[in-house]
């Protein structure tokens, strides 16, 4: 019987990055996103304290000098897509086409720039559960079920059953107009551009990995104006708990056109 639960031995359970480099990354990454959006963001603007406010009309007059804000925030259109934002901000942008090996379906690829040893290349976004809770139903025949080391699931299908429930837990948990989390990976309008990690494909003899899976828990203090790009939620409503996400980091530089391949640690019993 083949497992496709990830096993990972005692040995490699620790970080290639730290936190802090994780948590720096996505920032970055949220913010200019949330920059560049700002014209939709109206709603969220409304309701964050003055000096979050503020923090952002600063960003954005360094951004577009010439422009005054009002002016701005009349467009309508976006200046950069969410691609063109993430090769800004981190040199390389990120995206789904058919792998370069034979009936794998699709697979994740570098489509511009180089990406450096140790860059977060990538998020695993589905709906998260802990491992005491019913997943049975959703797990039937699904291959982008993530195990983590603390036996978290990580449920990533982009369809069925599993859509609906990330659907409603997002819905579920949304603050009047701030979202807690990003849906738009289950459409083929992605709003977070590194959010795509489940499509990465297995490694294997000929084809060795070049990035590796990283647990990170969101921290208490993440702004939450910037939550509505993390493409993870709970299962379960849970105050208390940190939101567990995962990352892929990268082993080595990853050129242009390569594919990505991570090592999904099949146990065969
Ligand atoms: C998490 S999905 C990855 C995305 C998948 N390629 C797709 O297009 O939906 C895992 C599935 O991808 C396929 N896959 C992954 N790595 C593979 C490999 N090295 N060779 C062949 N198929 C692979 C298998 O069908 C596996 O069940």
């Amino acid at each position: 019987r083949i497992w496709t639960l990830r096993y990972v031995p005692e040995e490699s359970k620790d970080k290639v990055i730290s936190d802090e480099d994780v948590l720096g990354t996505l920032l970055k990454v949220f913010q200019a996103l949330f920059v560049n959006d700002f014209s939709k963001q109206s709603d969220i603007l409304t309701v964050l304290p003055e000096p979050v406010k503020s923090k952002y009309q600063d960003l954005l007059s360094v951004q577009h000098p010439r422009v005054k804000q009002l002016e701005y925030r009349h467009q309508q259109q976006n200046t950069f897509t969410p691609e063109e934002i993430l090769y800004k901000t981190l040199g390389f942008s990120v995206a789904r086409a058919p792998s370069s090996l034979i009936s794998a379906g699709k697979g994740v690829f570098v489509t511009k720039g180089l990406v450096r040893k140790g860059a977060v290349v990538s998020m695993y976004p589905g709906t998260v559960y802990q491992k005491y809770e019913p997943i049975f139903f959703q797990s039937i025949g699904n291959p982008f079920i993530f195990r983590c080391l603390d036996g978290v699931l990580i449920d990533g299908n982009d369809k069925g059953i599993s859509k609906v429930v990330y659907r409603s837990c997002n819905g579920r948990d949304q603050l009047g107009p701030l979202k807690m989390s990003d849906s738009t990976w289950l459409t083929s309008e992605i709003h977070n551009p590194l959010a795509i990690g489940q499509y990465v494909n297995n490694c294997s003899n000929d084809r060795a990995a070049n990035v590796c899976y990283q647990e990170f828990d969101v921290p208490a203090a993440f702004p939450i104006e910037l939550k509505q790009y993390l493409p993870n939620i709970a299962y379960s409503y849970d105050k208390q708990s940190p939101l567990r996400c995962v990352i892929l980091v990268a082993l080595r530089d990853i050129e242009q056109g390569e594919e990505l391949f991570s090592n999904y640690y099949t146990i065969v019993s």
